[in-house]
């Protein structure tokens, strides 16, 4: 009778796991990125430990600030890259390859039954591979550095049962708006969400990863999709070690469960500043934009790329559109496919994988008094510039809106 986290956190800690325990647990797989590693890595010196527990199982992507905004981020890169050589971490990727969190997926990291731990908060990203994937603070990480190990309360587990068939113009980022929305942020604090239901199962990586990735937005600790077919398909040939898939017992214990209906479900939006102020689309009042932006951990993919292209080609864009793949592979796809070449002669801009302007770092921030439609996954004020206003969507309304210069339903394009 036990959900998917206690099961994983059973074999982790090599004790009966159930929620609310307290456990010591051995971390699978680790990630810092440039952001987090330098404090990670600061904390670690200054236990005075020599060797990281295993170099093998540390990844560290620079994602963040790519390539480099100031001199300051520079001289942090040059610093975490001579770490990174001392210690040998055999998994590292610099400026260019692109998001943390597309990164794990495609090189086999994010694996089904495994505890992969991020210094980021949108780790649960790797729930959609059926792994319990969390974010810890760079201190944390340090702990993990230096034993491979780390404390975890076990969380209680929600279950989101997901059935119907997307209309067209609807998506899985319509659905987990929705689910934020209703939940609000709040809703799943320190919750394993457990996610099933047809239209879960007939979602691709993509959209599972998308699913994932926003479980935190409503406090989540994780957001598992339980692996199946789909799973196995992506991971054949890249898995980084064997796994073991890991399934919920039938008579598992849930302290709450909801269930959505997604032949009835809308294009939704997140309105400044909060993450569960959605709406469909249709309750939107007009609503004038300067900047759409399609990109993230959340809607940065190959597929994602696909939809706009699809909506964009022909056409010209009315505000600045930026496009930002999460990876490098998703950018040479995307090159291969035409899809670059339809965005560029739509006039939008295309900017190097990695966080791009997400979290107001650099590379398109919109300016006081700024409106942009975002594929991102937080609406925070300020986050993508001081004085900015961030509406959420998918890429098929943002890639619409910036045909329009206002949000506009991707349905009526
Ligand atoms: C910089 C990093 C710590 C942060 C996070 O943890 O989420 C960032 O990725 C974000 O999305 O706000
Ligand atoms: S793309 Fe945005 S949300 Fe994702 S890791 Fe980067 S800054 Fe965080």
């Amino acid at each position: 009778m036990s959900t998917i986290s206690e099961k994983i956190f059973s074999r982790a800690s090599g004790k009966n796991a159930k929620a609310n325990d307290f456990v010591i647990a051995d971390v699978d797989f680790a990630m810092a990125h440039d952001g987090t590693s330098v404090l990670a890595v600061k904390s670690f010196k200054e236990m005075e430990e020599e060797k990281v527990w295993n170099p093998d199982k540390i990844i560290i992507p620079f994602d963040h600030l790519t390539p480099a905004n100031t001199d300051i981020t520079a001289a942090l890169h040059h610093e975490i890259r001579e770490w990174i050589k001392e210690q040998k971490i055999s998994n590292f990727y610099d400026v260019g390859e692109g998001i943390c969190h597309q990164l794990l997926p495609e090189n086999g990291f994010a694996l089904p039954g495994k505890l992969v731990v991020g210094a980021d908060s949108h780790s649960c990203t790797y729930g959609a591979f059926g792994a319990f994937g969390t974010g810890v603070g760079a201190t944390d990480m340090s702990e993990i550095f230096a034993s491979g190990k780390l404390w975890f309360k076990v969380p209680e587990s929600i279950k989101i049962t997901a059935d119907g068939n997307f209309k067209e113009g609807v998506y899985a980022k319509d659905l987990i708006l929705k689910i934020i929305g209703t939940l609000g942020v709040a809703g799943a604090t320190y919750k394993a969400a457990e996610f099933y239901g047809t239209a879960i199962d007939s979602m691709s990586m993509s959209g599972r990863m998308t699913l994932s990735n926003m479980a935190i937005e409503m406090g989540g600790k994780a957001g598992i999709v339980p692996p199946d077919k789909t799973t196995f398909d992506f991971l054949d040939g890249i898995a980084a070690e064997e796994y073991e898939p890991v399934y919920a017992d039938a008579d598992a214990t849930y302290s709450s469960e909801y269930t959505f209906d997604v032949n009835e479900l809308e294009p939704q939006i997140a309105s400044p500043h909060q993450v569960d102020n959605v709406h469909d689309i249709s309750d939107i009042k007009p609503t004038k934009l300067d900047q759409a932006f399609i990109g993230t951990c959340t809607n940065g993919r190959l597929e994602d790329l696909e939809v706009a292209a699809s909506i964009l080609k022909g056409e010209k864009v009315a505000i600045r559109t930026l496009i930002v793949p999460a990876s490098r592979n998703v950018l040479i796809e995307a090159v291969r496919k035409g899809i670059v070449e339809t965005l560029l002669e739509a006039g939008a801009v295309i900017g190097s994988p990695g966080c791009g302007p997400c979290l107001g770092g650099h590379m398109g921030v919109i300016g006081k008094g700024e409106t942009c439609i975002s594929t991102a996954n937080r609406n925070f004020k300020g986050r993508m510039g001081v004085g900015g206003f961030i509406y959420l969507a998918s890429p098929a309304t943002a890639a619409a809106s910036a045909l329009t210069g206002e949000i506009t339903d991707p349905r009526e394009i």
